[in-house]
């Protein structure tokens, strides 16, 4: 389904996912485009409840509007101390069509409003001045869609963290500059695109993904 010297169709808009999956696929001599450079697909309702709810549906949608197989992602940040939350609704936590900016102010003020943190999160070493709020995970869900037979892979992957009270970095996208990594003592969007594949949900789930296509 996927071949060296191909193109890729990932069904995102974000272009910060496509960068990493471009590094990713880069070394397989697989390119990536994404719906930003592949005219012609509208606008994808994500109505599922659940992050591989809404993969298929992007994969499906973008895999039919365009006649390629497509790889989506659907991905979010699942905090403790919110009960999981913002999870499936990361991206419009602040609201419909919010950025990142105003979903990463509205973290901060729903951990700010449950006063003390945890006494047993540890000190952010690395961080200077700033507190641990939470334990956190990101997750992510790929789909990859091939329209000729219907075909459909699957592969899911997590990224264990903690949510600062200080963002810091300026990679990645997203909550990455208040998702602080203990083992690097520094935050997701503190370390380099490489990096980042190595350890992050999205990085596990694609080598998750490839294990599975081997095999098909
Ligand atoms: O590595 C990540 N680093 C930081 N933040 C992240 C990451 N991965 C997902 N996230 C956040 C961003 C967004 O708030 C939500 C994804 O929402 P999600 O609907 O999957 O993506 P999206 O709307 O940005 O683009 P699209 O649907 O076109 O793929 O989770
Ligand atoms: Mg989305």
């Amino acid at each position: 389904m996927i071949r060296g010297g191909e193109t890729l169709l990932i069904a995102t808009r974000n272009k910060g996912k496509t960068k990493e999956f471009r590094e990713a696929f880069a070394a397989l001599g697989v390119q990536v485009k994404d719906l930003n450079e592949v005219p012609g697909v509208p606008d994808i309702e994500e109505t599922g409840d659940t992050f591989a709810a809404n993969a298929l549906i992007k994969a499906k949608a973008a895999s039919e509007a365009t006649g390629l197989p497509a790889l989506a992602d659907d991905s979010g940040l699942c905090v403790d101390a919110l009960g999981g939350a913002p999870g499936v609704y990361s991206a419009r936590y602040a609201g419909e069509g919010a950025g990142d900016a105003a979903n990463n102010a509205k973290l901060l003020r729903e951990l700010a409003a449950l006063g003390e943190p945890p006494a047993d999160l540890p000190s952010p070493e690395g961080l200077p001045g700033a507190r641990l709020l939470s334990r956190a995970r990101f997750v992510c869900s790929l789909v990859l869609y091939e329209p000729r037979t219907g075909e459909q892979i699957v592969a899911e992957g997590a990224a264990e963290g903690f949510i600062a009270d200080t963002a810091s970095g300026s990679g990645g996208f997203g909550y990455d500059p208040l998702f602080y990594l203990p083992e690097f003592g520094r935050s997701m969007a503190d370390i380099s695109v490489a990096e980042k594949n190595r350890i992050s949900h999205r990085g596990k789930a694609l080598r998750l993904l490839l294990e599975k296509l081997e095999g098909v």
